[in-house]
């Protein structure tokens, strides 16, 4: 194999680390203007100037003097790998250590320029970077790893260890020149910057890539989460609910279980808008959907079909029993009032419920004869729950 040379490669891992700078900054201004994706950005930037500066002093081309040269390299590279740590919190909502990073970037250049430690001793300056390093990826690693969101953790994961993969190396790297090998930049023989540059190449495209597709992949999940939830309250959707209702009426239709249908439809909330502007209205139905989302048990599915109207489906459960869960429901909205900034609203609610019955309903007629009790709520004086008559009692309502 030809022998590849140091100097080459510290511009070849450079080039890999302006390349993360690039694809993250397009990212970045393709409009995904999260602080996360500029830090990793930055850091590709730091990684780039950092490797530059350290093949300048390996070439004895200093800016400065080598002192400052080094000093400013291994300052750079610690805050690209602080920039990581401090996009990762942001990314995952976490406090960000940028003060603290700040600050051991600035100890690290003071020692660098000033302790003899670190600008005479080869071997002890390496062993502290790398125990820095090791460090921060651990707390990268850890952060990933941990997250509640389980969807993208393998993609979490991938990037985590992508990160302490590499701080694995740098610490060998640092063992190897502890031992006392030296590393020498000249041609020939073992030279540990050889592995150490195609190591941080390989680290770069490994970490763009793995950054890049948790993005990607991040974005997918939200425009999904998006598509089928209600931006407002949060609750699923309209789109999503033919989808449930279908699941949950096959699942009648294979057993003997139950299935009902709770219609709520605040009333009169033209006038809550009309009163007291849209952004009390908005805050009402948030808080209204709140309070339904508490209020039901696990399995049931709470959904925002309409303005002001929400629908819950409830599996197990007989028409009496959803009347006696929808009566909760409307005492639950009635009784406290909601408040927006110091203005206090009441609001009360009309509910149609339904049974489902398998043998003649169909998703039309169910959300008909819903409406339909719904209706007669409505007009009954509001405030009011409406069960929905059998519809082997009222063949009409077909
Ligand atoms: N603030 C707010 N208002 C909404 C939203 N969606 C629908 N609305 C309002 O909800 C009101 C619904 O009015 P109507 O359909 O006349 O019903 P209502 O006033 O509740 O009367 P009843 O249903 O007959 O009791 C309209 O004024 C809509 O503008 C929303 O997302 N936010």
């Amino acid at each position: 194999m030809p022998s590849l040379d140091a100097y080459t490669l510290a511009v070849t891992s450079a080039l890999a680390a302006l390349f993360m700078a690039i694809t993250m900054g397009g990212i970045f201004l393709a409009g995904n203007r999260e602080h996360a994706i500029a830090d990793w950005a930055l850091a590709g930037v730091l990684f780039c100037l950092g490797h530059m500066l350290g093949n300048l002093a390996m070439a004895g081309t200093v800016v400065i003097d080598l002192r400052t040269t080094i000093a400013l390299g291994n300052t750079s590279i610690f805050l690209a790998y602080g920039l990581i740590l401090v996009g990762i919190q942001e990314h995952l909502g976490h406090r960000r250590s940028g003060a603290m990073i700040l600050a051991m970037a600035l100890a690290i250049l003071a020692a660098g320029l000033f302790w003899p430690g670190m600008y005479a001793n080869t071997s002890s300056r390496v062993g502290l970077l790398a125990t820095v390093y090791m460090g921060l990826a651990i707390a990268c690693t850890f952060m990933l790893w941990r997250a509640e969101d389980r969807m993208l953790a393998g993609y979490r994961k991938a990037v985590a260890l992508v990160i302490l993969g590499n701080a694995v190396l740098l610490s060998l790297r640092a063992v190897y020149i502890a031992l006392g090998r030296g590393e020498s930049a000249e041609p020939g023989g073992v030279n540990v910057m050889v592995p150490a540059f195609l190591s941080s190449m390989v680290f770069y495209m490994a970490l763009n890539v793995a950054l890049a597709l948790l993005l990607f992949r991040r974005k997918e999940a939200h425009l999904r989460h998006m598509a089928r939830h209600d931006a407002l309250t949060g609750l699923l959707n309209r789109y999503s609910l033919e989808e449930y209702a279908a699941r949950e009426m096959a699942r009648v239709d294979r057993s003997d279980h139950q299935l009902s249908v709770v219609l709520l439809d605040l009333d009169n909330f033209k006038r809550i808008n009309d009163e007291h502007g849209h952004a009390a209205g908005d805050r009402v139905l948030v808080e209204a959907a709140d309070r339904v989302r508490e209020m039901i048990r696990e399995g049931d599915i709470a959904f925002r079909v309409g303005g002001e109207e929400f629908l819950v489906l409830l599996p197990g459960a007989d028409g009496r029993e959803a009347a006696r869960i929808a009566d909760r429901l409307r005492r639950s909205l009635a009784d406290g009032p909601f408040r927006y900034r110091s203005t206090e609203i009441r609001v009360s609610t009309s509910v149609g419920v339904v049974a489902y019955d398998p043998v003649h309903d169909n998703w039309e007629s169910l959300q008909r004869r819903a409406d339909q009790a719904l209706y007669r709520a409505k007009d009954g004086g509001r405030n009011r729950v409406e069960l929905a008559p059998d519809r082997a009692s009222s063949p009409g309502a077909a």
